[in-house]
């Protein structure tokens, strides 16, 4: 009798583009350690569809993140191979396309644009023009079906955008820019209605031919149309193999082993045979048990040569017809791929390879994303200009035109601290909350290897300071004028120069923040507390000079203390004022208040200096929590 391999259905003369082999996965829980993955072996080749499939908590995910090398803790057994080989996880993460469950992008911008950011980002300019990556991109939307909403924004909950499904291939086509080996994609279907789902599935089959893919996806629970579309299935449950092989031969394969189809939809009767029973202890036992005879009987079957007896109205000597489901297609070009690995590829899978374009371009187009993306958020950059032009307006009016009596002087030195405190407080709160709204996109894009960090570091930094700069500029040239400062122009740019150093500083220290907390608000209440600390010895609140000197150091590392430091000694050095009989105290001219405020340890050049040196630290502080904090954490094997 005939008989058919249904483990691999492989391809005749085909390498399998990916190997797993006996992979246990141990996680720690309460009291010791739970077995995730149990013994997983199996493999996948080049041209397929594959569809990983289970109940809940059967361990699909766990299983596509140890085959993308995206596992994160517990303990790793087992080995993987690609295209017959140890990964290099350096060119592996060039190779695979990875589409998380979530999509993660950034919602301002277009669906054109962000293909167009991943072609330039992922595609080297040595091999493709712009003109190049342009076409590239305008092919893929035309095959993903997104040509027709190719200039509406991604959105999310907040911004209205695509749709679900055209969210789904938008992620999928961000990816598939460059020509990876193998897709894999994490729950496509997830949150789509039936049809957006099927269109995914059917779009993940059709570009698994064109372009000789192997796409390996995790689903919950398909339609049977769905089902039809892959050419292997790999069933768990509990973590454990329960099939592997032709989704057209899965249901005839329990069949053969005792358990007739009890639903006419395949995955359906998959999921009611693999599900455990919580219903009683009873009905849990039995499950589990009928879980556990399912996986030694497939493991037994498949020791065995895993061959089913064949259906004799099929049966056709010399050819099962059952490789045919895996790839009618996918063999004649599996074994042609394999062989067609081109000299690049081959020297990429020993070799660390080289960052795809030159740090100057890809900066430019981080920058230019980043632009595109600040500029849109208009409660951000709205809010700015109307935060600038109500406390301009207010603070001037409240401190107007200050004269040269007793009274000027509280008024004054009132005006320079409120200035002071808004460089800190409006400005760090947002500019933090805006740097977080991008961190997952940036774990994602840094776990693929997009871009280094220095760019993403360098972009995003200068992408917020025209938005900050300009509006706080004009805000502190209104004030000064309004409220009668000095006018003297040496004293107008020292003034000018103390505020802007004092910007850099807290958008460094926003950075900061935003890399020590991942989330939005923790950090919005850990932020206010640390800035009231500093500004407690800004000089104003407290008289630095009586301070204890356990906490007096404080100051020197207060950039809220140079600043305010700075103005008041900018301010108040020349100016003479007036005593008249009900004055109790009088100060003569600047020079004593300044003195009695104790405003004077640092001359105004190095407090310019210092927080200039102050700023420089925390973007330095920034930028290393940043590789430290997105830096993947991958086991690998
Ligand atoms: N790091 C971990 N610590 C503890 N338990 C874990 C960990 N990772 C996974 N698990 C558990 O392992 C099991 C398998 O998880 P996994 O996410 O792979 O399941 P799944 O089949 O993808 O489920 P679903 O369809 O619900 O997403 C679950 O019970 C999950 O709670």
């Amino acid at each position: 009798m005939a008989c058919v391999d249904t483990t691999t259905a492989k391809p005749k003369n085909a390498q399998p583009i990916l190997t797993w082999d006996n992979l246990n996965y141990d996680v720690k829980v309460k009291g010791g350690t739970r077995r995730i993955l149990h013994n997983v072996s199996g493999s996948i080749y080049q041209g397929e569809l594959v569809a990983i499939m289970g109940a809940s908590g059967a361990g699909k995910t766990t299983l596509l993140s140890i085959l993308s090398g995206r596992v994160r803790g517990g303990r790793l057994e087992g080995s993987i191979e690609f295209q017959g080989a140890k990964r290099n996880p350096h060119t592996f993460k060039r190779m695979l396309a990875y589409v998380e469950q979530e999509d993660l992008m950034y919602p301002a911008l277009t669906v054109e644009e962000t293909l167009m950011a991943s072609a330039q980002l992922r595609l080297p300019n040595e091999k493709y023009s712009l003109d190049d990556k342009k076409e590239r991109v305008s092919n893929l939307m035309r095959q993903l079906r997104l040509s027709q909403v190719k200039d509406t924004l991604i959105g999310d909950h907040e911004i209205r955008g695509v749709s679900g499904g055209e969210r789904k291939r938008v992620s999928i086509g961000a990816e598939l820019v460059t020509d990876p080996s193998i897709l894999m994609l994490d729950e496509p279907s997830s949150g789509l209605d039936s049809s957006s789902a099927e269109m995914v599935v059917a779009l993940s089959k059709e570009m698994s031919r064109k372009r000789n893919l192997c796409t390996l996806m995790t689903i919950h629970q398909p339609s049977t149309e769905m089902v039809a579309q892959f050419d292997k299935i790999i069933l768990l449950a509990q973590g454990k193999l329960v099939y592997m092989g032709p989704a057209s031969e899965a249901v005839r394969y329990f069949e053969h082993h005792g358990y007739p189809p009890t639903n006419s939809n395949p995955a359906s009767f998959f999921i009611e045979l693999m599900t455990i029973d919580f219903e009683s202890a009873e009905a849990t036992q039995k499950s589990e048990q009928r879980v556990q005879d399912l996986a030694d009987s497939f493991a037994k079957f498949r020791d065995g040569g895993a061959k089913l007896p064949s259906d004799s109205e099929k049966e056709t000597p010399g050819d099962s017809g059952i490789s045919t489901v895996s790839g009618s297609s996918a063999s004649t070009n599996s074994s042609k791929i394999v062989g067609d690995i081109t000299e690049e590829q081959a020297k990429l899978v020993l070799t660390k390879p080289p960052p795809m374009n030159s740090w100057l371009s890809e900066a430019l187009v981080l920058l230019r994303r980043d632009w595109t993306m600040t500029m849109r958020n208009r409660s951000f950059v709205w809010g700015m200009a109307a935060e600038c032009l109500t406390m301009m307006l207010f603070v001037g009016f409240v401190f107007f035109q200050l004269k040269k009596d007793q009274a000027s002087i509280q008024n004054r030195i009132g005006t320079l601290f409120f200035m002071t405190l808004m460089d800190i407080y409006p400005v760090i709160i947002p500019a933090m909350v805006v740097i977080m709204l991008g961190r997952t996109v940036l774990f994602r894009e840094r776990s693929s290897g997009t871009y280094r960090m220095t760019t993403y570091f360098f972009a995003r930094s200068l992408s917020l300071m025209p938005v900050i700069f300009t509006p706080y500029m004009l805000m502190y040239i209104g004030i000064y004028f309004i409220s009668h400062l000095q006018y003297h122009a040496g004293k107008f740019f020292i003034h000018l120069a103390l505020h802007l150093v004092l910007l850099f500083c807290a958008i460094g220290y926003a950075f900061m923040m935003a890399m020590i907390v991942s989330r939005i608000d923790i950090a919005a209440t850990i932020a206010p507390v640390s800035l009231a600390c500093l500004i407690l010895f800004a000089g104003n609140l407290a008289n630095v000079n009586s301070i204890t000197p356990v906490l007096r150091w404080i100051k020197y590392v207060c950039m809220v203390f140079y600043t305010y430091s700075g103005l008041t000694q900018n301010e108040f050095s020349g100016l003479e004022f007036t005593c008249s009989s009900d004055n109790t105290s009088c100060y003569k001219n600047g020079a004593e208040v300044i003195e009695f405020y104790g405003v004077d340890v640092v001359p105004i050049w190095a407090t310019v200096l210092i927080n200039l040196a102050l700023g420089i630290g925390f973007y330095i502080i920034a930028y290393c929590l940043l590789r430290w904090a997105t830096k993947p954490r991958f086991l690998w094997i």
